[in-house]
């Protein structure tokens, strides 16, 4: 059972109207609960880890080996791919490569746009030669990001074009009014630029920060292109607030396995919710072998 990269799931989603599912992982429980529903839902999915948490995850080498073990365990046949997500450096995008990850998002945002480019095409080199997908952002998601707090910075047509024709990325974060975290009032995604952006690069866009965006919000994006929506806080959300119904009910109980369970099972739903928001079940057309 092989994990597949990003061109293997998001063009015929984009063409199809509907975005896969990239859920980050936090434990062990995060990915057994992704795979379990996607599984499930038999819809394509997206694992990821955010460069920030990898080593606290216990580094490449360690999530590569445990989401392909999961997938064995569990018997998955849907497809799934493995993506380093908001990689820090072009070091960190080579490692994660180098430990089996099928895709790599190279998170050059923060820097000016020709620095930009040429680090994304140094990724997307070594990548597509050892047949790793590769997703790039520009713009400024707001909220945390990095480790740092950013204010939204939209994404500028022009240079998005720019990045996508001379970098040859096989997905485009275009920021756009997306917050990391929870939202402070109600998201404005910039829908106009959306269309612009989208029709100009053609390739699949990304949305960031989709945790608490609006379902006429997030389906509108998805019909401009958002191929791929990435979800974190939600499903953390689901996972703390199940965690402190079972200390509650359970006072007695110090098994870390049964106080979590609940928490496992909120996430699972939360990954249920999301694909059929993003009308991605049934869509893991063939069996991965
Ligand atoms: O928190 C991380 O490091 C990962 C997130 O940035 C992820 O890429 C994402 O965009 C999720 O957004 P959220 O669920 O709305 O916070
Ligand atoms: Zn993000």
């Amino acid at each position: 059972m092989a994990l597949v990269t990003l061109n293997d799931i998001l063009p015929q989603a984009k063409q199809a109207g509907y975005a896969v599912g990239h859920f980050n992982i936090n434990g062990l429980i995060w990915p057994q609960a992704i795979l379990e529903a996607a599984q499930e839902a038999k819809a394509p999915v997206i694992i990821a880890s955010s460069d920030r948490l990898v080593d606290y995850l216990g580094g490449f080498k360690l999530i590569s080996d445990m989401v392909r073990n999961l997938m064995e365990v569990q018997q998955i046949t849907v497809p799934v791919v493995l993506h380093l997500d908001h990689g820090q450096s072009v070091e960190r995008c080579f490692e994660a490569i180098d430990a089996g990850y099928s895709s790599v998002m190279y998170d050059g945002s923060h820097f000016p746009v020709a620095e930009n480019i040429k680090n994304t095409k140094q990724v997307v080199d070594y990548a597509h030669v050892n047949g790793v997908s590769v997703e790039a952002e520009i713009g400024t998601v707001g909220g945390y990001e990095d480790g740092l707090i950013g204010n939204i910075c939209y994404a500028n047509l022009r240079e998005c074009v720019e990045l996508v024709e001379k970098t040859r990325v096989d997905a485009l974060a275009a920021a756009l009014g997306s917050v990391h975290g929870k939202y402070v009032g109600e998201p404005k995604l910039g829908f106009k630029q959306m269309a612009e952006i989208s029709k100009e690069v053609e390739i699949p866009l990304v949305l960031h920060g989709a945790s608490g965006i609006p379902l006429d919000q997030l389906q509108k994006s998805i019909r401009l292109g958002h191929a791929k929506i990435n979800i974190n806080t939600e499903m953390n959300i689901a996972w703390r607030e199940a965690l402190q119904q079972s200390l509650v009910e359970n006072p007695e109980v110090y098994e870390p396995k049964k106080l979590l369970e609940l928490s496992k099972q909120a996430m699972k739903e939360t990954v249920h919710e999301k694909i059929q928001e993003f009308g991605s079940s049934n869509k893991a057309m063939k069996k991965v072998e």
